[in-house]
């Protein structure tokens, strides 16, 4: 088969009229099943708190899946983080040449990062962001009670013009991410985080828009859907310090660190 014939690959092809007609009607079934699913949720507990986690987590994937994502666009939160408290995280992030900033943490995409909770002058940050960001914002957002989400990953990561400029496209291996912008725009030129966003029934990769967010200071943070594909643009002078958050619901998170635990693995988190 040719790439070309690849391109014309029809998934339903080899159905005959019969087999066609039991695939749709399947698939409007689950449909149904799935709305009927939807509405009862909804109708039983009208608010997010009221909601066990996995119904929750199910809405979300559910509507994010449905809409393909339009409610979900990603967002700037002006400041976030207050100028003092930026400096006092670039008072105390180890120097470039530092071992501590690790470049394999994460196998598919990897970013030089450090995670917050090997960088004990910065460990405070964890619980600062699960109140101000992942309780307050990110919970009523996109459809969760506070305290159903939780941290798979919070590390700082570190472009250098002269050592890893961006980062390729991909999306995050959790639910929702974070960007906080650590030191100010002066410091380089470049970056920012390009977002392709999928439009309803995409037909090309042509289609996808192209949103570019460029956060204009210090403490600026951006959050969105970890499934809307996404690329660090690089840098072409200085330095760009980020704070990233991969965010999800705390029994996956929980169930996750417990498999690699038994397999005698650090916690991981990814990027695909
Ligand atoms: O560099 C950026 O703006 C995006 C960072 C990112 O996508 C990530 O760390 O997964
Ligand atoms: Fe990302």
């Amino acid at each position: 088969m040719t790439s070309d014939d690849d391109h014309d690959f029809d998934l339903f092809g080899d159905l005959d009229v019969d087999e066609q007609k039991q695939a749709a009607a399947r698939q409007a079934t689950m449909n149904q099943a799935n709305e009927a699913r939807l509405n009862h949720l909804i109708q039983q507990h009208k608010s997010p708190q009221d909601r066990s986690i996995a119904s929750n987590r199910w809405i979300y994937k559910y509507i994010r899946h449905h809409t393909m994502m339009d409610a979900n666009l990603p967002t700037l939160l002006p400041q976030l983080l207050s100028t003092e408290e930026c400096c006092h995280i670039m008072d105390h992030i180890p120097s470039a040449s530092s071992n501590d900033w690790t470049t394999a943490r994460h196998s598919a995409f990897p970013t030089t990062d450090i995670p917050i909770g090997t960088c004990p002058p910065l460990q405070y940050l964890t619980s600062l962001l699960q109140q101000r960001l992942v309780d307050s914002v990110l919970a009523p957002a996109y459809g969760f009670a506070p305290g159903q989400l939780g941290f798979r990953d919070l590390f700082l990561v570190r472009y250098d013009s002269h050592a890893q400029q961006g980062l390729a496209p991909h999306t995050d291996g959790c639910l929702m991410s974070f960007t906080i912008l650590v030191n100010t725009p002066d410091d380089f030129d470049g970056g920012g985080t390009q977002f392709f966003i999928t439009p309803p029934r995409k037909t090309t990769e042509s289609e996808d828009a192209v949103i570019v967010v460029r956060p204009t200071r210090q403490g600026d943070a951006v959050h969105h859907d970890a499934c809307i594909k996404h690329q660090g643009l690089d840098i072409t002078r200085g330095q760009r310090i980020l704070l990233v958050g991969f965010v999800d619901t705390i029994d996956v998170i929980q169930k996750d660190q417990f498999a690699q635990q038994k397999q005698g693995q650090a916690p991981t988190s990814r990027r695909i």
